[in-house]
């Protein structure tokens, strides 16, 4: 078919968001995949849990891994402080095309850099290319059977620092069971499991926040 899923959903931000408010762009794609056609994006109600972490949290430097269309990474930059940075994550460069209209439409252009590419490969370089110091929030919503070696990456490679937070979406659907056994038994991170539903639906599903301890 001409069109994609994403094509669709920027097509539909763009005829009804206010280009420069971010808010309408998250509210427009919450409407279009709740009335026209369901979206892997983590949604509205696990968006609020997702909006108290990071005002929580406070990050001045943040990894996300997995953008899709980029409403995540929206909802997170809509919060950030100016002098903030989001870096995102995505292997697959048609999301990308997409996600990166829908970010410049949400005028999120300042604090957010999106490298295309896949999460192993490009973590390893994250260090030096951005002399990224280390992470403050980290939101884990790609291939979920990527979640524990990525995360088994950032120790290694000391993106993480005494208080990062790790946030994880679909730790029951789809499910992270390994990771959820690696986090949960590790006594170098702190987790709390926040029940909600999958987007969009009302199936079971939730976000996992781990507080790395050094
Ligand atoms: C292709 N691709 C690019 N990125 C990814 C990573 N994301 C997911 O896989 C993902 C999947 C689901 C989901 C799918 C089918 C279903 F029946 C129930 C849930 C929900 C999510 O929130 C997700 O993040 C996949
Ligand atoms: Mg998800």
């Amino acid at each position: 078919t001409r069109t994609s899923k994403p094509k669709r959903i920027l097509a539909y931000v763009e005829k009804h968001a206010v280009p420069g408010d971010a808010e309408s762009v998250v509210n427009a794609i919450d409407a279009y995949c709740s009335r026209v056609e369901w979206a892997m994006n983590v949604g509205s109600d696990k968006g609020k849990i997702l909006d108290r972490v990071v005002s929580e949290t406070d990050p001045d430097t943040v990894l996300e891994l997995g953008t899709y269309c980029g409403y995540s990474t929206v909802r997170i930059g809509r919060l950030l402080r100016p002098e903030a940075r989001l870096v995102t994550i995505e292997m697959n460069p048609d999301n990308a095309k997409i996600a990166k209209q829908i970010i410049a439409l949400a005028g999120l252009n300042s604090k957010i850099e999106m490298l295309v590419g896949s999460s192993s490969d490009l973590i390893p370089q994250l260090k030096k290319k951005l002399d990224m110091k280390t992470l403050d929030l980290v939101f884990l919503d790609h291939w979920k059977i990527f979640y524990l070696p990525d995360t088994r990456c950032l120790e290694e490679t000391g993106l993480l620092h005494k208080g990062t937070v790790l946030l994880a979406d679909n730790v029951v659907c789809p499910g992270t069971p390994e990771y959820l056994k690696y986090i949960r038994n590790s006594s170098r991170y702190r987790s709390e499991y926040f029940p909600s539903r999958l987007e969009y639906l009302q199936v079971e599903d939730g976000l996992e926040k781990s507080v790395f301890l050094g």
